[in-house]
């Protein structure tokens, strides 16, 4: 496979359309950091696709009417409360002719448990060193408080905007979103609306994870994994401990479990976006890197080897396995007559659910292990990022004005995000929030002490303030040749 090495070229002058400086007082900033700690300290956990946090979505609800006071009154905003405890936003732009565009994030957080480690608790949003600590603080609260800051100080300097834009905050995103982001969808499709482009949480910029890239790379997942979950099962005779068989329905299991953590799905390194993230960071890469990058041809094997090394970039080259639940027995001097595991498998962007399926069935290979399908969808569309596509070229500029140290890149979001839901309004769908992710930083999603540094919130808020104002654009500038 031969792989060809593509660098953006510079877009021409850019209409002048960001008349509002992305500039910050230190009221606002103290008021921002205010309005945010509040967010991540009301525990709005979904705990199960039955079981979430109702009194605390509602006082979410409260909390975005207080501290949002321009967004809820000014009139250029129709605010719908949709399922119960989303929210739609639409704010009307002067130009009905423009296509409008849609930002997403969501209110609901994980679970997060003090005692698993946590450095502060994870609902106090206490301060250590600079940094905001707490369930939600990258995971997303930082986009919903982000956006909507964003909206206020827009609003309150005289912003009237030239093209509508959507604003959806899903308070069910971690059970899947079908209260939240579909019932949004539905909405918004009974309307007629189609969207230019939609932004979602997702990737992030990368500093200092990937090997030889000595710079900042802000990665805007132009595509999601799919995922499937199948359930394995071993059903044996029960009987007394002092006499066992061979082999036990945990043992029979655990085999079959072992058998396909063992023998990983393929490395596809270079057969989904992932290739265009290298192609584009080629440059980017300290000296001894940049031969390998820039001859991909030759040194794709050896890249993604190292790519596979550790849990981040590992995901970003196949379909992962990961052995999340395995339950069996019920007295210890009693056969278990039954063992069940369950696998989550998010699946890279060249695979479809059947052919991970298949590959399930000839690992495991064995007939007294029952695999059942549980669930799963196949990899999302790859959305476009060309130089002449409107919502990639404008997130890249909104990054650039605020991030100007940071290369920007396609990527592949190696999670799943309320965005999926969108494929019908928009071909053009992509999953980023501008956090810094460090070396570390993977254990903090959904793991202990996730933070959010105090800096970082306040150029997130800037980076929306930005993307508002970018987006009213008419046309791109055209290329310069
Ligand atoms: C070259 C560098 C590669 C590094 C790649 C890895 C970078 C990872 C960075 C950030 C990942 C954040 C993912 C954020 C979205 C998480 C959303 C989520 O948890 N969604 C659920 C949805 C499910 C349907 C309930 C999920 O389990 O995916
Ligand atoms: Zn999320
Ligand atoms: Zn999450």
């Amino acid at each position: 496979r031969t792989f060809t090495f593509k660098v953006n070229r510079e877009l021409g002058q850019w209409e002048n359309t960001s008349t509002i400086y992305p500039y910050l007082s230190p009221e606002q900033k103290e008021k921002l950091l205010d309005n945010f700690k509040v967010a991540v300290q009301i525990p709005t956990v979904s705990f199960s696709e039955s079981d979430q946090n109702i009194t605390a979505l509602q006082e979410f609800d409260l909390l975005l009417r207080r501290v949002f006071p321009k967004v809820f009154s000014s009139s250029l905003v129709r605010h719908e409360v949709v399922g119960n405890y989303s929210h739609l936003f639409t704010v009307a732009g002067a130009d009905a002719g423009l296509e409008p565009y849609m930002l997403l994030a969501h209110i609901d957080v994980v679970p997060a448990n003090e005692a698993d480690g946590w450095d502060a608790p994870p609902f106090s949003a206490q301060e250590i060193d600079g940094f905001i600590y707490g369930r939600g603080t990258i995971d997303n609260k930082q986009s919903v408080m982000g956006i909507l800051q964003a909206l206020e100080y827009l609003l309150e300097r005289g912003y009237t905007p030239r093209r509508t834009f959507y604003i959806g905050l899903g308070h069910d995103e971690e059970i899947n979103g079908e209260e939240g982001a579909v019932k949004i969808v539905n909405l918004l499709k009974s309307r007629g609306v189609k969207l230019l482009y939609v932004l979602d949480e997702g990737l992030t910029i990368m500093d200092g994870v990937v090997d030889g890239l000595n710079e900042p790379a802000a990665l805007i997942g132009v595509s999601e994994k799919g995922q499937t979950t199948v359930k394995l099962s071993v059903s044996t005779p029960p009987g007394h401990s002092s006499m066992p068989p061979r082999e036990s329905s945990i043992g029979i299991l655990a085999s079959a479990v072992a058998r396909l953590e063992k023998n990983r799905m393929p490395n596809l390194f270079g057969h989904g976006p992932e290739r265009a993230t290298f192609e584009h960071l080629a440059h980017k890469f300290g000296w001894s890197y940049r031969m390998i990058m820039s001859n991909l041809w030759l040194f794709s094997s050896l890249l993604s080897s190292v790519l596979e090394g550790q849990p981040d970039t590992n995901a970003f080259v196949r379909t992962t396995t990961a052995v999340t639940m395995f339950n069996s027995g019920v007295k210890i001097n009693v056969m278990p007559a039954y063992a069940e595991a369950f696998v989550n498998f998010r699946i890279h962007s060249s695979q479809t659910v059947q052919e991970v399926l298949n590959l399930i069935e000839s690992t495991v290979s064995d007939k007294r292990v029952k695999v059942e399908f549980i669930n799963g969808f196949d990899p999302l569309p790859i959305s476009s990022y060309e130089d002449d596509t409107f919502g990639y070229q404008i997130i890249k500029k909104s990054v650039q004005d605020i991030f100007p140290q940071v290369t920007v890149t396609p990527g592949i979001c190696v999670a799943n995000t309320d965005s999926r839901h969108y494929t019908q309004l928009s071909p053009d769908i992509y999953r980023f929030a501008p956090s810094w992710y460090k070396p570390g930083d993977s254990a903090r999603f959904h793991g202990v002490n996730e933070r959010i540094s105090i800096q970082n919130y306040e150029e997130i808020v800037l980076f929306y303030f930005q993307l508002m104002q970018n987006s009213d654009v008419r046309n791109l500038p055209t290329l310069r040749s």
